[in-house]
């Protein structure tokens, strides 16, 4: 059995979101980003999206080099290469150096398809078996403390299962406390997104009060070993989002004692594939593992529905539902959040319809490429 991609179509999306969004980097208001599109000679069609955004601030990584290395690149690769499964994806765009979120754009596609043309949904084909999953979500930095106590809030009564907080130097204890002191019962983390050094070691020690799940990523995006030093006096687990590209960074994070729990982005590992084998070596070692989002519109939010059905993925994600991003987003139909839970599709292959009227109306560019 082999894979059939006749034809390769990408397509360059532009969607502003509802609320702006502010990390230790910057604030965010629109996203642009790829919706990859692959199709076989029977009509079946494979969806993925790319993550990147349009400043290099969370990787190197832009929407502008995700193009360049998926058209100049890696559909090249796919054209000399046939896939019998689309774990092969990962061979074939191995003399690729890095560039995992445009790698992870077309993976995630093949996937969608070979799913479809197995006519089960991708969760399954996955190895996945939860019929509904845990979702969690992620606030940004807010103007005033007050502004974030109504925010979490709103999102608690929605039934969200835990509350990410951004923090940074001078948006951290103090607020952390604020906020424990009103949701005295709420599951809470922090995300730092590298905000910090060693040298902020007292700082951060103080937010061990606090009883947070975790703190994720306070050190330098390219750290394990100051993690691992940071981890060792902390009481509060560290969770490594930034740091984590591959199987072989999760070994080395786990020989050094990094983090006790791994955030994983399917397009910050280079795809689904990559994603299985990190969490299969997670279940190993007992490290805990969710869902991370980098606020994907419909076709990158089920992918990470799908992949949370893995079972190593013990924790609530960023998955939020699509109307906490999206005024419309591009899926039929969107994704929703209930207590808390979203129910994963059983139709074949990412299992939501494109809402081709809202997808049209989103894209700026389209290219196809005939392989
Ligand atoms: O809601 C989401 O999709 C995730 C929000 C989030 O925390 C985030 C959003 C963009 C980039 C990085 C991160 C992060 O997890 O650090
Ligand atoms: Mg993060």
């Amino acid at each position: 059995m082999t894979i059939p991609v006749k034809q390769i179509k990408l397509r360059r999306i532009k969607m502003m979101l509802n609320d702006p969004f502010t990390t230790s980097f910057g604030t965010m208001q629109e996203k642009e980003f790829f919706i990859t599109e692959v199709l076989d000679n029977d009509g079946n069609h494979g969806f993925g999206e790319s993550v990147a955004f349009t400043s290099p601030w969370y990787s190197e990584e832009t929407v502008e080099t995700n193009h360049h290395i998926m058209k100049d690149f890696l559909i090249q690769r796919l054209r000399k290469n046939i896939l019998h499964h689309p774990d092969d994806v990962l061979e074939v765009f191995k003399p690729i150096k890095r560039n995992n979120m445009a790698k992870s754009a077309l993976e995630g596609a093949i996937w969608d398809l070979y799913a479809k043309q197995n006519q089960i949904p991708l969760a399954e084909a996955l190895g996945g078996t939860k019929k509904e999953i845990d979702v969690g979500i992620s606030i940004g930095i807010q103007p005033s403390v007050n502004d974030l106590l109504q925010t979490i809030d709103h999102y608690v009564k929605e039934g969200y299962k835990r509350i990410k907080i951004k923090i940074k130097p001078g948006w951290d204890y103090d607020v952390l406390k604020e906020v424990r002191k009103h949701f005295p019962e709420t599951p809470i983390m922090a995300d730092a997104n590298s905000a910090y050094t060693l040298k902020d070691i007292d700082q951060l020690k103080k937010l061990d009060e606090l009883d947070l799940m975790m703190i994720e990523q306070p050190l330098a995006h390219n750290d394990i070993v100051d993690h691992a030093k940071l981890q060792a006096t902390l009481g509060t687990p560290i969770c490594l989002d930034e740091s984590i590209h591959s199987l072989e960074d999760v070994r080395k994070a786990i020989e050094l004692k990094s983090c006790s729990i791994i955030n994983i982005k399917i397009g910050r590992v280079g795809g689904l594939s990559e994603a299985k084998r990190i969490q299969d070596l997670c279940q190993k070692h007992d490290i805990d593992v969710w869902c991370g989002g980098m606020l994907e519109a419909g076709v990158g939010r089920a992918h990470n529905i799908a992949l949370t059905t893995l079972p190593q993925f013990v924790l609530p994600g960023d998955t939020a539902g699509s109307s906490r991003y999206w005024k419309k987003d591009i899926i039929k139909p969107e994704v929703t959040v209930h207590d808390g839970m979203i129910a994963v599709p059983d139709k074949p292959g990412i299992g939501y319809e494109i809402d081709d009227e809202a997808l049209d109306a989103f894209t700026v560019k389209e290219e196809i490429f005939n392989l």
